[in-house]
């Protein structure tokens, strides 16, 4: 028998479990696995330092062109995960299926400090290079794995942590590495978890990206974990054959390798067809129906799209009534229009100059132009920034709406531009991030515009022009993308001219403008107010109009726009017994108005003037009321109306004292601030 002498120190301790097996109660198998790795088969010496190798600019060059795919799909992961894990001395890094470092994110002082060690954009990290390290780790074993400081082969990296998860395409094949490198020892296990969603975001995105003209399919056993992280997602061509999967699906159908499941057809794999799934989601709006597995009885929720690609006749989004959400026939097949916004918005439904508006947004969604909405309040300025971001390639990604009039100028800052890194803890730092940064990949709607002040205006016009941003208190430097689009109902122009409103951040946010109408204005106001209808009575048969209310419904010239209209005919719904509304179900004001307001249109057809006192509701959307609280609320609105926003006048036609009236209207969300306004000037 064999006297086996332990000896200590890093490099006797990696012979000591190669040579002897002698493994002490720490290291894992995994590091015991890649240390004979590295001594036996690659025959690197542990006491030798050694500085991976680093490609030329060329041969990254064409790495990179060859990544391409992956490394724009992994950008905006890369840059939330660093976001998340708040810490200055760590790198967020991703290689390609060699262990070249592609990309990196972290602070210049982390990344300079590492770059002694060769950590840096183009150097090697495979196994054979540098030893047992997160990355070449990773990729030798396929899995994720944590390399603790001591567990690195070569002594000058034991300072460092990394926990790395492999990124696997449609056909199970690695094609990079997620990476998570810091000092911290304490970091691993929470970077470990994060690193293994981050990765999942990415390969679902690469799924996306490279099956864009397939049927995408969304599907879970738990209707609410669909469209998440968790979700299972097939890409389906057009007769239903399975072209990729992600890992979850193959999870929850009992697919070990997706070549098992690959060619495979909807209808063998569940008790329906690509079509009816089709047809079921868009009938269901998109949300998720239920599907049974053909082979058992497992009962999955599950939404089927068009094709994502932009362009292709049969898969655009075609916002306006004229195909919104009905069925076409294109080659033969029945399809759906609305693929990727929500049946529910359709924000055009015959009328000219709104046509035309969404014809424009259409036209230029996905060229980085900065959008300026136009309108009066209610008139659907969120909506349609909303429909845009959804129709738009960033509709994965968030839609972060801000309103500048709602916050306090103190608090705008930091809603904004979040603080710095690492000040906060769990949720909390996730609050703190700031709207700019959860908006990259997405959409960054800024509501009310106008009222931002100046000196944050300047800031914003800084992120604009660099697409960087900096968190308050913090040195570091984020790189962010996201599509602008603001909104104002005040007259941006003048305040530029008044000195309010900077003239080189209105050029830069309205790369392109867009007016929504008043609805007194729009020619499909009956279509839009039956398709209100539809979509508050719910499940429940949709009442009709009686021909009186209807009329009176037309006359009327809504100072709320849309919104207005949405809370009126909520009630008229809640208060109708039968199918048909009657007019004694509409406020007064309503059936007291003798004709339509005059209308005026510019030459143009563009501009929208103003011929009412503005706002006549709160911005936010409003608490479920009841509905005499929805009857009160539309008969004061109504008379603040009719005597433009007199509150004095108004609380005397009452007969309650005006502060009753102002009580009142706080409680029903009748925006104050507005109507002393107009209250002021009225009575000087
Ligand atoms: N196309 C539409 N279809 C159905 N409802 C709509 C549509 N557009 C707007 N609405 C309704 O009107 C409400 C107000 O819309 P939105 O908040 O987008 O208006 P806004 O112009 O942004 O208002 P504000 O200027 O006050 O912020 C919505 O909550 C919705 O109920």
């Amino acid at each position: 028998m064999t006297l086996i002498q332990p000896v200590s120190g890093h490099v006797a301790e990696i012979m000591n479990v190669v040579n002897h097996q002698l493994c002490s109660q720490e290291t894992s198998p995994v590091v015991a696995r890649s240390w004979t790795r590295c001594l036996q088969d690659f025959k690197l010496d542990p006491a030798q330092a050694r500085i991976p190798p680093v490609l030329t600019q060329s041969e990254l060059n064409v790495r990179r062109d060859r990544m391409g795919e992956l490394i724009a799909c992994a950008k905006l992961e890369m840059t939330t995960l660093y976001q998340q894990l708040a810490d200055p001395e760590l790198a967020v890094v991703l290689t390609d299926a060699d262990g070249v470092i592609m990309h990196m994110v972290s602070s210049s002082g982390f990344a300079q400090d590492v770059e002694s060690i060769g950590f840096r954009v183009g150097a090697v990290w495979s196994e054979r290079e540098a030893g047992t390290n997160g990355m070449g780790t990773c990729l030798a074993e396929g899995e994720p794995v944590a390399v603790r400081q001591n567990e690195h082969y070569f002594a000058q990296y034991t300072s460092l942590t990394c926990s790395a998860a492999p990124i696997f395409d449609h056909r199970g094949d690695i094609t990079g590495v997620l990476d998570v490198t810091s000092r911290s020892r304490l970091l691993q296990q929470h970077s470990l978890v994060l690193v293994g969603m981050s990765r999942q975001m990415i390969e679902n995105r690469l799924l996306d990206e490279r099956f864009k003209d397939a049927h995408p399919i969304h599907f879970h056993t738990r209707p609410e974990l669909v469209y998440t992280l968790h979700e299972g997602k097939l890409a389906v061509d057009q007769h239903g054959n399975v072209l990729a999967a992600n890992r979850s699906a193959l999870f929850q159908l009992g697919f070990r390798a997706p070549q098992d499941l690959l060619g495979k057809r909807v209808d063998d794999l569940f008790k329906t067809s690509l079509d009816e799934i089709l047809a079921r989601s868009a009938r269901n709006s998109f949300r998720p129906v239920p599907v049974y597995r053909a082979s058992a009885s497992n009962r999955f929720f599950m939404v089927a799209q068009h094709p994502h690609a932009a362009g292709t006749p049969d898969t655009t989004i075609d916002l306006s009534a004229s195909h919104q959400g009905r069925l076409r026939t294109v080659g033969g097949a029945p399809l759906t229009s609305a693929p990727k916004a929500d049946a529910g918005t359709r924000l055009a439904f015959g009328d000219a100059h709104m046509e035309q508006q969404v014809q424009l947004a259409r036209k230029i969604i996905d060229k980085q132009i900065p959008i300026m909405l136009h309108g009066e309040t209610g008139t659907g300025k969120e909506v349609f920034a909303n429909a845009i971001h959804r129709m738009s390639q960033r509709s994965s990604g968030a839609f972060v709406a801000v309103n500048c009039a709602s916050l306090p100028e103190t608090l705008i800052e930091s809603e904004l531009f979040g603080y710095r890194a690492g000040a906060f803890t769990g949720a909390q730092r996730e609050g703190r991030r700031g709207k700019i940064i959860q908006a990259n990949g997405g959409t960054l709607f800024l509501d009310e515009i106008g009222d931002m002040p100046m000196m944050l205006q300047a800031r914003l016009l800084r992120v604009l022009e660099e697409r960087q941003v900096t968190p308050l208190g913090s040195e570091t430097v984020i790189d962010v993308d996201f599509q602008l689009i603001s909104a104002s109902h005040r007259n941006l122009a003048e305040l530029v001219q008044s000195g309010q409103f900077r003239e080189d951040l209105y050029y830069r946010l309205s790369g392109i403008e867009l007016r929504l109408p008043p609805l007194r204005q729009r020619t499909d106001r009956l279509a839009l107010m039956e398709h209100i209808v539809r979509e508050e009575a719910r499940d429940q048969l949709a009442p009709t109009f009686a021909p009186d209310a209807e009329q009176a419904l037309l006359r009327y010239h809504w100072p709320g726009n849309i919104r207005q209209l949405r809370h009126v005919l909520r009630t008229a719904i809640a208060l109708c017994d039968g199918g048909v509304i009657p007019c004694r179900h509409l406020p007064a004001e309503i059936l007291n108005r003798p004709a339509s307001a005059p209308q005026q249109l510019a030459d143009d057809g563009l501009r929208v003037p103003v011929d009412h006192p503005p706002a006549a509701v709160a911005e936010e959307e409003l608490p479920p009321f009841n509905a005499i609280q929805m009857n009160e609320r539309a008969t004061i609105l109504g008379l603040l109306d009719k005597h433009r926003w007199n509150v004095s006048t108004v609380s005397r036609a009452l007969g309650v004292s005006r502060n009753t009236l102002y009580r009142k209207m706080h409680r029903l969300h009748i925006r104050l601030a507005q109507a002393e306004q107009a209250d002021d000037g009225a009575e000087g």
